[in-house]
């Protein structure tokens, strides 16, 4: 909805793009607007406002000499639609509407949108009175086809449509499209990046052709990190890939490509030509205008380059860390505040803050002195940047953001990420009675290590205040469990001081800053993870309540790997010793025989816990067909009632807390199991948490297979995963795919 810096970012893309020699620029998904406006696009402003832009475009010289494709909602016979407008010298050529929507997980485009289906012909779109007026241009093509240059045919996809079954490209390819586009707005998941390239890969490699996807890059103003690597593809290579995680407003990727490459290739493939042969014919715009250059020295054509992937680890510090970055310029806070218990998981915030401040310093302040192998393996670690000058000068962007931010005067900038950490990242422990010498040493060395402003609080007299003041008015006082109390009191006692310790971050987070002398609020983080919260181990409204959220999504698991890797590479070692840990809520007193630990109080391990969350979500299992996977990944390990009274027990929590996934702090979606309810994980929030039906067939069935099983071999079950993409587990069959190994498919 930031019409006037989007428009400042496309200008300055095709700046860059003529700059560079270009011919074609593509840009993401409704680039004007952004993709990411949801019920905005039912508001007739949002259309109004995106041909004001387009307007602005083409009235200027942008267009000249350069053809652009650009992403707007258009209102076509009164029905919007999700478009690709291509302009060239100042006019626009050809309108194509988005043919299949996303509308799964994050996804809800039908609700905005509706999907373009006439195949077969283009229709002819009578352009807004002041725009036909402006370009002296009273209509244009619109709909499914492709443009035919005088040298070579393009046509354009969006986003989902590269990942549908029945891909536009392969007809149109069929007809001799050289080039395909994609704008795309497509959102950051660990481990799904392979997906987005295997896709891209597959689809020139069947069909021969240039693929150019441009994707968005960074928080749109919601709960996903768009995370750019847009890309160039020929004939079943990468020969460009532009970075995954940036701070940057705008990048631009180019690649020179030999279009006499793609019908030599398809000309090879003897499949290919017959059935081109017998292709159905698809509308096309005539432009009489040339893309290509004949052959000549000064060009040579991209090469193929190894694609790049992060490792999870990395993802989880580079995405969040951004998100956080563009949240915080955005918002118009001064910084972050952030609860550090010395645990996993406020750790794990506070390193991501860490890599955040890490990544402003890098990016918008490069020591000259700096060598260029040095630099090479900056730009290979943190893969930021394609371009070595534009990492020399540093981002100016950032930089007047981190200036800004970090309140800096007479011309000071941040050069060292810990003194940028102390002016930007507050965390405060906040111990009582029962917290432990060990956490409070690890959030204090923490602290150290990433140069934020620490505090380290006694919260036990505004606790003991509140237990006075609840005696005066009943005349009881409540008892921990070790000291004779029932279950009530012992929760009672327990959620008092996570709650406290609630209201005092924000108390701290709106107050501090005024203390020194800095105008503005800083921003309240959460740190509750993608496993308490589907478990419900965390206190309703405690600091798991907050403004914002990285790890809202992670799992433990995830977690615990991104620390030993966050020990490392971004230089907090203490982070090692944090990750060895037991967690611990100590909310209880410790005794020498009472140690309150995470995986005792809730009943199951976080490795369980993962395991759930994923058959739950992923694969869309309910109890009963969770359990019956169970049975086979721990088949030998445990009977089929002791899986039953697992999944029982699991389902039971999850249900009886399912309520506090309404309120969950809004969090960065990182992973396909987040049992986020706002957003992405929609289900009710009251259960019958007895489950009376459900839990009959577990037992009946657990019954027989008890019975069952004592007949069997031991089995050590199905492995690692033990889950297949292809089945839940109800209604299984016997799959034989033919192969040399005689093992495969059994
Ligand atoms: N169906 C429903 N719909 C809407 N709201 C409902 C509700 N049922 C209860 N509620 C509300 O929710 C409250 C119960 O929730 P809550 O107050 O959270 O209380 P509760 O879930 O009973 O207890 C918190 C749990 O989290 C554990 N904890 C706390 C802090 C840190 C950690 C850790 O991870 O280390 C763990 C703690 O040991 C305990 O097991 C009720 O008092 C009621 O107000
Ligand atoms: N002693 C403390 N000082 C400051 N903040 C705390 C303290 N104890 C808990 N918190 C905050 O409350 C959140 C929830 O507490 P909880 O005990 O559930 O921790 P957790 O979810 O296991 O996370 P962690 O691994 O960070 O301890 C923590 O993530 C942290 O932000
Ligand atoms: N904008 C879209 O069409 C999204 C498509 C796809 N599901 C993705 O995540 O990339």
């Amino acid at each position: 909805m930031d019409f006037e810096n989007n428009l400042r970012n496309i200008k300055e893309s095709i700046s860059r793009a003529k700059e560079a020699g270009a011919v074609i620029r593509i840009g993401p998904e409704l680039e004007i607007p952004g993709y990411g406006c949801e019920d905005h696009f039912l508001e007739q402003d949002t259309v109004t406002h995106s041909w004001e832009c387009l307007k602005d475009l083409l009235l200027g010289d942008w267009t000249e000499g350069i053809l652009c494709s650009i992403g707007m909602p258009i209102l076509q016979d009164s029905v919007r639609y999700n478009c690709q407008v291509f302009c060239l010298n100042q006019r626009i050529i050809m309108i194509r509407p988005k043919m299949c929507l996303a509308n799964d997980g994050n996804y809800r485009e039908f609700r905005w949108f509706s999907s373009w289906t006439l195949k077969d012909h283009l229709v002819d779109f009578h352009l807004p009175d002041t725009i036909a007026e402006a370009l002296s241009q009273e209509s244009v093509p619109f709909g499914f086809g492709y443009i035919q240059f005088l040298d070579a045919a393009l046509a354009a996809e969006t986003c989902e449509e590269l990942f549908t079954a029945d891909a536009p490209r392969i007809g149109l390819a069929f007809n001799g499209v050289e080039i395909f586009t994609n704008a795309s707005g497509s959102h950051h998941q660990l481990r799904k990046l392979n997906l987005r390239m295997d896709a891209m890969k597959n689809a020139t490699r069947f069909c021969g052709g240039v693929y150019i996807y441009s994707n968005h890059q960074g928080c749109d103003g919601g709960r996903l990190y768009y995370d750019g690597c847009s890309c160039v593809a020929i004939n079943g290579d990468v020969v460009a890939q532009g970075s995954q995680f940036s701070l940057k407003d705008v990048e631009v990727l180019l690649a020179q490509l030999d279009l006499d490459a793609v019908s030599s290739y398809r000309g090879s493939i003897s499949s290919f030509r017959e059935q081109a042969s017998r292709k159905s014919k698809i509308s096309f715009v005539k432009v009489p205008h040339k893309l290509c250059q004949t052959f000549n020295l000064r060009m040579s054509p991209s090469s193929p380059v190894k694609i790049r992937y992060h490792v999870p680890e990395e993802e989880i510090a580079f995405g969040p860390s951004c998100w956080l970055w563009d949240y915080l310029r955005r918002s118009g806070a001064s910084g972050f505040l952030l609860p550090l218990s010395g645990g996993a998981d406020s750790s794990s915030v506070a390193a991501i803050v860490g890599c955040m401040c890490q990544l402003v310093v890098k990016v918008s302040y490069v020591p000259l002195a700096l060598s260029r192998s040095k630099l090479r393996r900056f730009i290979a670690q943190y893969a930021l940047c394609s371009n070595l000058t534009d990492i020399r000068n540093g981002d100016e962007q950032v930089k007047a953001d981190a200036i800004r931010i970090g309140h800096y005067k007479n011309g000071d900038f941040p050069t060292d990420s810990k003194e940028f950490a102390k002016r930007v990242f507050y965390t405060v422990y906040m111990g009582t009675e029962n917290s432990s010498d060990a956490t409070r040493n690890r959030a204090k060395n923490l602290a150290e290590e990433i140069g934020s402003w620490h505090l380290d609080v006694a919260i036990d007299s505004v606790v003991s205040s509140l237990l006075s003041l609840f005696q005066t008015l009943t005349g009881k006082r409540p008892l921990y469990k070790v000291d004779g109390g029932s279950n009530v009191e012992n929760l009672g006692l327990q959620n008092i001081q996570a709650r406290v310790r609630m209201v005092l971050a924000f108390m701290l987070a709106s107050l501090l800053p005024w203390v020194h002398n800095k105008p503005g609020f800083f921003l309240v983080l959460g740190s509750s993870n993608v496993d308490e919260g589907l478990r419900g181990y965390l206190t309703k409204y405690d600091c798991s309540s907050a403004d914002i959220n990285p790890i809202g999504s992670v799992s433990k698991q995830d977690l615990r790997s991104f620390l030993r890797w966050a020990a490392i590479h971004l230089g907090f070692s203490s982070l090692a010793d944090i990750e060895a840990a037991p967690p611990t809520a100590e909310l209880e007193p410790i005794r020498s025989n009472y140690n309150q630990l995470d995986e005792v109080d809730m009943g199951m391990t976080y490795e369980e816990l993962s395991v759930y969350g994923r058959l739950r979500k992923i694969f869309r299992c309910g109890p009963v067909s969770m359990f019956q996977n169970l049975c086979h990944k721990w088949c030998g390990r445990l009977t089929p009632s002791e899986v039953a009274e697992k999944v029982k027990h699991f389902f039971k929590y999850y249900s009886i807390n399912r309520h506090k996934m309404t309120v969950l702090t809004p969090s960065y979606h990182a992973e396909s199991y987040s049992p986020e309810d706002n957003r992405f994980d929609l289900r009710q929030f009251l259960y019958n948490s007895r489950w009376p039906y459900q839990f009959r067939k577990i037992d009946e069935l657990a019954k027989e297979l008890d019975r069952d099983s004592a007949l069997l071999p031991e089995s050590n079950g199905q492995g690692e995963d033990g889950v297949s993409e292809s089945g839940n587990g109800s209604g299984m069959g016997v799959v034989v795919a033919g192969s040399e190994n005689p093992k495969a498919g059994l």
